[in-house]
């Protein structure tokens, strides 16, 4: 099943409650929250309390993409926060396997995100116990930035690991997405689709109605 999770970086955040509300009821399964802290990536978003008041909009699945070094130090505090899921990067884990049941220890989902210049190799022995696996085709830290093409293959190959080894791991993809590269993307192998300026910028509804449409092409 393809699910839609438009990152909350994009939305206009002196109405954000109004925006988790807009893209709830257009059909939004997911809900992508950016942290990043200003070392891992050159920015800072957003910390716990908008996070803490975010989720208490929304009901849908709080997907947590943390662009922050040693993450384990906040795994805790996102839980608290109340997130179903959470992405750590590979990059940014001094110990990837312990951070990992560290997620894991707490009941919410684990995913692992890899930059673009990471290669797959690096999940070779922990992606068994993942959830999810995040395929960063952007460099992190900003919106809006334009699909870096060898990102295709990366989500090709990735597929191709999952399906050899008879796991059911989903495969989220996150930066430059648009409704004229979703296509290729998906038949990559993607099936949770992250985008932050093609669903907040312009108009919401008819944004993610056109992601949806697209959605329902693969329907079987
Ligand atoms: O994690 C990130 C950026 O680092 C993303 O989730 C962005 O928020 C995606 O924005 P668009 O590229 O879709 O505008
Ligand atoms: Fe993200």
């Amino acid at each position: 099943m393809l699910i839609m999770a438009p990152s909350i970086l994009s939305a206009d955040f002196k109405n954000l409650g109004e925006d988790l509300r807009r893209i709830d009821k257009a059909g939004a399964e997911y809900v992508h929250v950016d942290v990043m802290d200003g070392e891992f990536v050159p920015s800072i978003s957003l910390g716990m309390p908008v996070i803490k008041s975010a989720r208490s909009a929304t009901d849908r699945v709080f997907d947590v993409h943390l662009m922050v070094n040693n993450p384990e130090r906040y795994i805790d505090d996102f839980v608290e926060c109340g997130a179903d899921l959470i992405t750590i990067h590979a990059e940014a884990c001094n110990h990837l396997d312990r951070t990992i049941n560290q997620i894991k220890d707490k009941g919410v989902k684990v995913g692992v995100s890899l930059n673009p210049a990471t290669p797959l190799c690096v999940l070779d022995y922990v992606l068994d116990k993942l959830d999810m696996v995040l395929i960063m085709c952007v460099n992190p830290g900003f919106g809006g930035q334009k699909y870096i093409e060898s990102s295709t293959r990366k989500i090709k190959e990735l597929k191709k690991m999952i399906d050899d080894r008879n796991l059911e791991t989903d495969i989220q993809v996150d930066g430059g997405v648009t409704v004229d590269n979703v296509r290729m993307i998906i038949e990559a192998g993607a099936n949770i689709i992250v985008a932050g300026s093609s669903v907040f910028n312009g108009n919401i509804e008819e944004n993610m109605e056109k992601f949806l449409a697209i959605f329902k092409e693969y329907e079987k």
